[in-house]
């Protein structure tokens, strides 16, 4: 585990150290480790796989998408499966994780079939201070030096990761990570779009508000397009939206969903967002659409903790403890 740390490195480090407590203080306890990469093992060779070579090294892991939020998307699926009344193998859903990081899943019959963060949770969609998918190339002409390192919280990490993993994304774009600050200075509510604020603040949260939201359509429409063309001809369960993100910001899901509308119009369902439930301060999961939408939404409030405790326990029943 060790060796995988530098994959993630805003993660697996801390994580680490965790383990490390964990074995020292509690030493008679058994300890459970799960991993956030495994409900993506489903998802198919040909979208693991990136276009290169093989390294002439050895790497500790494959160098393939191994895809990160696992563990939410597994309580999510199993939230949705709840709410659907359907067995958890039978939903089909897209889902999108949006919080510090941000990431979306394609759940064909439970299980998922593509996503969109890779080898580490760098690729996809940027975030409060990660770049997300960019032309590779771009960072040897922004960082000529970025395969030297520096120490971050006492361990080295290359100068590149460290400008793509945390001084990138929302904070680079606009001065903040916080999607909430961003959403209030680019859609100032006591303001007609008319007298809208035209000053630098306002410029750079509109600009990072819209690269997020093109971002993220263009990883939901296709995804979407992959259930409604599926050859078992199978429907979407829902269009679920997750992390603080996508749990807090009724506008983003607003323009998401609006966004669909022309799926509505041909499928002549008069479907689309409700605008009551989808600003109803209400917590838990619940649908934002209106009934008989043929994308229907929802906001699910995930818990990563519940799907570890759910493993642990499943792990030690099946020792007998
Ligand atoms: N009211 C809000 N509206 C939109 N986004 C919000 C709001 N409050 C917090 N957020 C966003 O939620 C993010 C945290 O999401 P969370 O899923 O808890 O992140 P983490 O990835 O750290 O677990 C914050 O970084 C912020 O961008
Ligand atoms: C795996 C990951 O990127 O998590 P987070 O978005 O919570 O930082
Ligand atoms: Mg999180």
């Amino acid at each position: 585990m060790e060796e995988v740390s530098s994959f993630a490195p805003l993660h697996n480090h801390h994580a680490m150290l965790i383990v490390k407590e964990c074995l020292e203080h509690l030493p008679e306890a058994y300890s459970v480790l799960c991993f956030d990469t495994l409900f993506h093992q489903t998802i198919p060779q040909f979208r693991r796989q990136y276009a290169i070579s093989t390294p002439p090294h050895k790497t500790p892991v494959p160098l393939v998408k191994y895809g990160f939020h696992g563990l939410s998307y597994a309580n999510i699926r199993d939230q949705m499966a709840k709410e659907l009344g359907k067995a958890k193998n039978e939903v089909n859903l897209v889902v999108a994780h949006l919080g510090s990081g941000g990431s979306c899943c394609l759940i064909q019959n439970g299980e998922s079939k593509q996503t969109t963060m890779g080898v580490t949770p760098l690729e996809g969609l940027p975030g409060g201070t990660r770049s997300g998918t960019i032309d590779p190339s771009l960072i040897f002409h922004h960082t000529p030096d970025c395969s030297d390192t520096v120490k971050v919280s006492g361990r080295d990490i290359t100068k590149g990761e460290f400008v793509l993993n945390k001084e990138s994304g929302f904070q680079a774009l606009c001065g903040t990570n916080n999607f909430g600050t961003i959403t209030s200075r680019a859609f100032p509510s006591s303001s007609s779009p008319d007298d809208a604020p035209q000053n630098e603040e306002y410029m750079a949260a509109r600009l990072t508000y819209q690269l997020y939201l093109d971002h993220l359509l263009a990883v939901l429409a296709p995804y979407l397009s992959h259930i409604f063309s599926s050859p078992s001809n199978s429907t979407l369960d829902g269009l679920v939206f997750s992390g603080g993100i996508g749990e807090k910001s009724v506008k983003l899901r607003e323009d998401v969903v609006r966004h669909f509308a022309w799926v509505e119009q041909l499928a002549g369902t008069g479907g689309g967002i409700d605008e009551g439930r989808n600003g109803a301060d209400v917590e838990g999961t619940r649908e934002i659409t209106k009934d008989g939408s043929k994308v229907r939404a929802w906001v699910v409030e995930t818990s990563e903790e519940d799907e570890m405790v759910r493993m642990a326990e499943q792990e030690l029943s099946s020792l007998g403890k």
